[in-house]
């Protein structure tokens, strides 16, 4: 009997008979399915049940509310065939997968096959979250992209602003890596390759093949042999160098500095760059066959600016991991950290928590008198125009003589808070929630009285 697998499913189909042939079919496999209502919190993979009649706005809108939740996979399974364009829609809105049941032979191994692995995706994301922290929806989807990545047996290439934390993700990828007998992760970062002895660096070199080189020595090619090499800051590789790295990595054979013996090392590539490489590669600096070859699969990690939600886990995390501060953590604190900008992305973050926590003397929670004077913000440029008591009593004056009671005047006040927070936070409810300390579900409910932000299939 196969392990027990819980599964959410939504029908959109009047095909009760049909799917409930299906669904009966499933569990004799081990599915659990459970029937989702609008709403419900529970997380992990899914099912949605469609037909030819099913109306595909109202799935449309199933699926965003959902994405708002949580992120996770969901299988469209359509009894009777879909046309072309609904299947590309559905994709387009956040399924990850959509077949036919009748079109296809043992659809029942399909649906478990897939459930299984993102089963299996979820737990292994999970885990990954206690190191490469953070629970956005940007950081969720590249954490489910590493873990595919790692799966793979692609070379990879890591994009993303400095400090968006690639190369944790690269030795996530050597961790996950599930090659049997997998040896080191060898790190090489090309900006440290000293020209005219970098080919040593990667290659090795003979005693005596320059003033310096007094023993033989193995380069990171060979030391990475049946492991993987981390080339970071692949943009700043010599370009008379690609040539013959690009060779190691093609044919798996290389020669030391000073030798003429070609020598094998077969080893997982993984790559970061901060640069637009193939923009690179337009001016001349980068090789194209180079570029095709590394960036077999490319995952792009977000700036913090656009998960602004992880800024405080990642610095609770800080606080509690690397400065064993169990102390809670003023509101204020938060919000100063919430409020800022981080050019150097998550290092900017972690070096801020750690002047924080070395000036936060014993007891009590740490405040923000901890946070040091020069990382004050620039009160002149917040700008923010605060009511004044006069203000704010002259605009109640008005509702008061425009006849409205206490509780409506408390309603309105809320309504502009929350319009506020949503057009202040670019529509990314859960940033406004965290703003008016409100759960997101009381602003999902304010965005569903506008008619204008319904959404709909492309
Ligand atoms: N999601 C995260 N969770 C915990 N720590 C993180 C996370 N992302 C980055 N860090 C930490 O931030 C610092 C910078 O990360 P990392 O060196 O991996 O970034 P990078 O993108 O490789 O930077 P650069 O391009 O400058 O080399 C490291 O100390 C790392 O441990």
């Amino acid at each position: 009997m196969a392990t027990p697998c819980p599964v959410w499913f939504v029908p959109f189909t009047r095909q009760h008979a049909r799917l409930a042939d299906i669904i009966v079919a499933l569990e004799h496999e081990g599915m659990e399915l459970v029937a989702r209502r609008p709403h419900d919190a529970f997380g992990g993979p899914g099912i949605l049940f469609l037909d030819a009649d099913s109306e595909l706005p109202k799935v449309a809108d199933a699926l965003a509310e959902l994405s708002s939740e949580t992120t996770c996979n969901v299988l469209a399974v359509s009894i009777g065939r879909l046309p072309g364009p609904s299947t590309w829609a559905l994709l387009r809105s956040g399924v990850s997968d959509v077949f036919s049941w009748f079109d296809v032979d043992h659809p029942v191994d399909i649906v478990t096959s897939r459930l299984r692995y993102w089963l299996d995706l979820d737990a292994t994301v999970a885990e990954l979250q206690t190191r490469l922290v953070g629970s956005s929806p940007r950081w969720s989807e590249a954490l489910r992209q590493v873990v595919d990545m790692a799966h793979s047996s692609c070379q990879v290439l890591i994009t993303g602003e400095s400090g968006t934390g690639k190369e944790l993700v690269a030795q996530e990828i050597h961790r996950l890596d599930t090659r049997p007998a997998k040896r080191d992760c060898v790190v090489v970062d090309c900006t440290n390759l000293i020209p005219g002895l970098s080919g040593s660096e990667l290659f090795g070199h003979e005693k005596g093949a320059f003033t310096n080189a007094i023993s033989t020595r193995d380069g990171a090619v060979a030391l990475a042999h049946d492991g993987t090499l981390f080339l970071d800051e692949l943009g700043e590789l010599p370009l008379p160098l690609q040539a013959e790295f690009l060779r190691a990595l093609q044919e798996g054979t290389y020669k030391r500095v000073g030798s003429n013996t070609w020598r094998q090392a077969r080893f997982r590539l993984v790559s970061a760059t901060n640069r637009d490489l193939l923009a690179e590669v337009q001016k001349g600096t980068f090789r194209q066959d180079l570029y095709y070859r590394v960036s077999g699969w490319t995952c792009h990690l977000p700036p913090l600016r656009e998960r602004k939600e992880d800024i405080q886990p990642l610095a609770e995390h800080f606080f509690t991991q690397q400065h064993g501060i169990k102390q809670p953590v003023d509101r204020q604190v938060y919000d100063f950290l919430l409020l800022r900008d981080y050019p150097g992305n998550v290092r900017e973050l972690q070096q801020l928590v750690t002047r924080i926590a070395s000036r936060h003397l014993g007891e009590g929670p740490i405040t923000i008198g901890d946070i040091p004077r020069a990382d004050w913000p620039d009160f002149a440029k917040l700008g923010v125009p605060t009511p004044t008591g006069d203000e704010l009593e002259a605009g109640v004056t008005t509702l008061l003589y425009q006849g409205l009671g206490l509780k409506e005047i408390k309603d309105q006040v809320t309504e502009i808070a929350k319009k506020v927070a949503i057009t202040h936070e670019h529509g990314n409810l859960k940033l406004a929630a965290m703003r008016l300390r409100c759960s997101e579900r009381i602003l999902q409910m304010h965005r569903r009285d506008e008619p204008e932000t319904q959404l709909r299939l492309a």
